[in-house]
């Protein structure tokens, strides 16, 4: 079996083209200014141009207000957006309406209940995302490479499509994706040499591991 899997946090072409030539199923550009992978929105169009048509282009953002929705939607047209805040399945709703895209949304996990939050999103996202709740004070949402307690995803089945998060890595995902059952795994520092500097062979080294996980 493989799992389908998305590179995040991608902003050179080298990188970008190692994610593709690799068989990344999902590309994505991180829209939010404190994170050391926040891409302009032009400069990422430009760069995910060559994208098209071989992975699903996927804007990462947390907590935008409609103008940066529809600038993202516009700009860099996307496939997916993928909501990485405290959005609510009501906001959820409306970034779907205002983009005209899928809607990946991610939870922050530390116990069952933030498991069980899923619940309420189900009915009006694309994707589900189980991410590493971010430590207290940690200065982004996601991108810190912190795991969870995988066994908090073991048997369980959700209404939508999901993907696996945080602290991924090609030494971990085989285990991560045995124990979690996951269907989809995302990754961004577990494929980097410094923040926001990604590093192609980890790159291809995690889609080989996606391949014979
Ligand atoms: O990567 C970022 O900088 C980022 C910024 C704002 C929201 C989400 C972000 N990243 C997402 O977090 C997951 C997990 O990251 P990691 O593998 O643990 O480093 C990443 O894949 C992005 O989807």
């Amino acid at each position: 079996m493989s799992v389908l899997t998305k590179i995040c946090g991608l902003t050179t072409p080298g990188a970008l083209d190692a994610a593709l030539d690799g068989g990344a199923d999902f590309v994505g550009a991180v829209s939010f200014p404190k994170s050391p992978r926040h891409l302009e929105l032009i400069a990422a169009a430009a760069l995910f141009e060559r994208a098209r048509g071989r992975a699903r282009v996927v804007a990462v953002t947390a907590d935008a207000d409609d103008a940066l929705l529809t600038e993202i939607a516009l700009i860099l047209r996307p496939d997916l957006v993928q909501l990485h805040g405290s959005e609510t399945p009501e906001q959820a709703a409306r970034a779907g309406l205002l983009t005209g895209a899928g809607i990946i949304k991610a939870l922050p996990v530390r116990t069952a209940d933030d498991v069980a939050s899923a619940a309420a999103f189900e009915p009006v996202v694309d994707w589900l995302m189980f991410d590493a709740k971010p430590p207290e004070g940690a200065a982004l949402p996601g991108g810190v490479g912190a795991a969870f307690d995988w066994a908090l995803l073991a048997g369980r089945a959700f209404a939508r499509p999901w993907f696996l998060a945080g602290g991924l890595s090609p030494d971990n995902l085989a285990e991560a994706v045995r124990i979690t059952g996951a269907p989809a795994v995302d990754v961004s520092s577990g494929v980097e040499s410094a923040p926001g500097v990604k590093d192609p062979g980890r790159i291809a080294a995690f889609l080989e591991a996606a391949r014979s996980a």
